[in-house]
């Protein structure tokens, strides 16, 4: 009866507390008879509750188990309170009585810690390190007294790479380093982290900051004063420091070849230990002693420390150096684009200047004397420049007064700026030198900027990333006072004159599509540069680019030119180069011969002219033969008629195969003409309407007198054919 009293209660009192969903309500349920059971709606079951409690508590803490367990509770707490304090002090105490320095690998700091470390054999001393194998011949290693004469490497002490810390001690101070290299991270994009990244830290047990400033200083003035060369450490790439001074020297530019000389003499080469060996004959000619046959040069593409002892002040400093080694121009082969960067472990700008006075002072010394020229990218987008051997204009042999008259005109050109302005005229001048091949053209071009000291700009209009827009711009990226050289200026465009000998083959290949088809005579010629006429024209004229200009342009077809390119204004000066004279060829001989006894060589000289005829032969021929006889004065003479004759002979087969080969042509030519003619018959033929359907009101298709098909009278203008029936 009490149960059902209950639930009629609890059924009544629910759903004024609880929501609607069946799950709380049960939970309510349970929750409301639990109360109502203990009696916990009243004060008094509440304070019976509290008494429970308390008495339970009275008789786990009065329990010797318990008691056991709150003193361990609260020692633990007073132990690990005491713990952290004592940390936090020591911290303290570590942060005020230790100094910590950090150097990374890349830094020249780095480099002054590590080299004063070495050399006070830090490592040795060490209780960890590794013994690695290394010629220390250059070092001083007082304890190492091995492999000092037998030519093997020295034994000599590193870090060990565990990352132990070392400790050594510095004017009564202790200190400790670790040293971390070798690849912290490969995963790591930094350019300086990876394989080689090397950290150091150093700490010194003073609460006075200063010695670590001592030391460093030490160590920096040990490294700036030390005559051994340092130790490479780390082979990085980036630029180790910016504020130190760094030159770079780009090949092209004069001061690059002083410096290539200067790192290539033994002064610098003494210091450099990864060498490139070469037998090669480089840019500056071959040496005359017998160690010159094999040339040392830096490596390229490794970073090199040497000591560099200023001549003038006595000051030195440690260099250190990055070549990059240029590649091959694509028309010329020779190496372009090459550089030298120096940066100077000082920041004292006269080292620097006194090192670039010593590099032009050896190369002075050594007598070389260059040429700057730049040709142009196989793009046709940017320059690429590298020097050559100037050449003494004395050394052309060319008729009477061309070298003088052209030197003169020049210098006058030069030196008459301010009346160019005054007059209005831009300031450019241009010579047009055309002849017979190995005439001594380029020869000249070349020979007479080294006298007048400017820089060559060698155009080809025959490359194929050029054109009209590209060459614009390439010019207009030029000093003043500049040398443009454009040479077989003829080749660019189609010759207007295709019976030429020489230009008879190519431009045959030239008259063949890609698929090797011959063009049609209908058909225009492709040109033979993307460059047009008037683009070079507007080039020539252009104000864009600074004035002072000097255009020399070659050709040995001055025919084939067009009448705007060398009008006056364009081309001054046309100077005619022609096959060797007899006092040329005479010269040449005395040239060849200048070394041998004068008597002898004048008679020989003489001897040799009579014998070769006049205007037969280039300069650059008779030199070839010569050079076969180039100490025998005698010999050259003896034999120049078995020479001349083998000329004639080769003169004579040139023009039988010449002969040849146009009769071959014009066969062929003629086979095509008609093939041509045969299938333009066949594909009329196969156009043709069906005869069945022929007649006057249809159409149909004549036969013409010439033997070619008609078209049906409907299509025709009106004027239409004569038919068979009318005739
Ligand atoms: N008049 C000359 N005096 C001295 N050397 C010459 C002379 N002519 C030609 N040579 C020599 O012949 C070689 C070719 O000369 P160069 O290239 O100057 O001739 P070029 O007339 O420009 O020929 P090309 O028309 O084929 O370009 C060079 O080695 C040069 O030394």
């Amino acid at each position: 009866m009490i149960l059902t009293d209950r639930r009629r209660a609890t059924s009544h009192t629910l759903p004024t507390i609880c929501g609607s969903s069946m799950r709380s309500r049960a939970l309510l349920l349970v929750l409301w008879r639990l109360i109502r059971r203990v009696g916990l709606y009243s004060k008094r079951s509440w304070s019976r509750l509290l008494w429970t409690i308390l008495s339970s508590l009275r008789k786990i803490a009065t329990h010797p188990q318990a008691a056991e367990l709150f003193r361990f509770i609260f020692l633990g707490t007073i132990v690990e309170t005491g713990r952290q304090v004592a940390a936090k002090v020591l911290q303290f105490a570590k942060d005020f009585f230790v100094v910590r320095a950090e150097f990374a690998s890349g830094d020249f700091a780095y480099d002054w810690v590590v080299n004063y470390l070495e050399n006070h054999r830090v490592w040795n001393e060490s209780r960890s390190f590794k013994v690695v194998a290394r010629n220390a011949t250059t070092r001083p290693y007082p304890t190492s007294n091995l492999g000092k004469v037998d030519g093997h490497p020295d034994p000599l002490y590193e870090p060990a790479t565990t990352q132990s810390p070392s400790l050594f001690r510095w004017k009564g101070y202790w200190m400790t380093i670790t040293k971390t290299t070798a690849g912290m991270s490969h995963y790591d994009t930094r350019p300086e982290i990876g394989a080689g990244y090397g950290v150091l830290v150093l700490s010194v047990l003073t609460w006075d900051r200063s010695v670590l400033d001592d030391f460093v200083s030490e160590a920096r003035s040990f490294y700036v004063n030390s005559q051994v060369l340092p130790r490479k450490q780390f082979n990085i790439k980036s630029e180790p420091s910016e504020s130190l001074l760094t030159a770079h020297f780009r090949q092209g530019d004069i001061s690059y070849d002083w410096m290539l000389e200067y790192l290539r003499s033994s002064d610098a080469l003494k210091d450099i230990m990864e060498l490139n060996v070469t037998t090669k004959q480089s840019d500056l000619g071959w040496g005359t002693g017998p160690k010159d046959a094999v040339r040392f040069m830096p490596a390229p593409e490794s970073m090199q420390r040497l000591l560099f002892k200023s001549p003038r002040t006595g000051k030195s400093a440690w260099l250190q150096v990055v070549m990059t080694a240029g590649s091959p121009h694509w028309e010329t082969s020779r190496l372009v684009g090459g550089s030298i960067t120096i940066t100077f472990h000082s920041s004292d700008r006269e080292v620097m200047l006194d090192l670039i006075d010593a590099a032009k002072q050896k190369y002075t010394e050594l007598g070389t004397s260059r040429v700057t020229v730049h040709l142009m990218d196989k793009y046709g987008s940017s320059w690429n420049s590298f020097t050559r051997s100037r050449r003494a204009l004395s050394t052309l042999v060319l008729p009477t007064d061309v070298k003088e008259m052209l030197l003169a005109d020049a210098l006058e050109f030069l030196d008459s700026e301010k009346w160019y302005n005054m007059a209005g005229i831009p300031h450019r001048r241009g010579y047009l030198l055309y002849g017979a091949p190995g005439t001594g053209k380029s020869s000249t071009v070349h020979a007479l900027a080294g006298e007048l000291g400017l820089e060559i700009y060698f155009i080809s209009l025959a490359n194929p990333g050029v054109d009209d827009f590209s060459l614009a711009r390439l010019i207009s990226d030029t000093p003043s006072r500049w040398i443009l050289l454009i040479e077989d200026i003829d080749c660019a465009f189609p010759s207007r004159e295709d019976d030429d000998e020489d230009e008879d083959e190519k431009d045959e290949q030239r008259k063949r599509d890609r698929r090797g088809n011959r063009y049609q005579s209908n058909q225009l010629l492709p040109p033979k540069s993307a460059v047009t006429l008037s683009g070079l024209l507007n080039v020539l004229d252009s104000v864009s680019s600074e004035e002072g200009r000097l255009t020399f342009a070659t050709t040995n077809h001055i025919k084939n030119l067009d009448p705007a390119l060398i009008r006056a204004g364009r081309m001054d000066l046309k100077i005619k180069y022609s096959l060797a004279t007899a006092s040329q060829i005479e010269e040449v001989f005395k040239v060849f011969f200048s070394e041998t006894d004068s008597t002898e060589v004048e008679q020989c000289a003489s001897k040799f002219a009579a014998a070769v005829p006049p205007e037969m032969y280039s300069v650059a021929q008779i030199q070839g033969y010569l050079l076969n006889k180039k100490r025998d004065p005698l010999g050259a003479v003896e034999g120049v008629e078995e020479w001349l004759k083998e000329q004639e002979a080769e003169r004579r087969a040139l023009i039988e195969s010449k002969r040849r080969w146009r009769e071959e042509m014009a066969r062929r030519r003629m086979e095509e003409e008609q093939q041509y003619q045969l299938e333009m018959q066949q594909q009329q033929r196969m156009e043709m309407p069906p005869l069945s359907n022929a007649g006057y009101e249809g159409g149909y298709v004549a036969e013409r007198e010439d033997g070619r098909e008609g078209e049906s009278e409907d299509e025709d203008d009106g004027a239409g054919y004569e038919t068979p029936n009318e005739e």
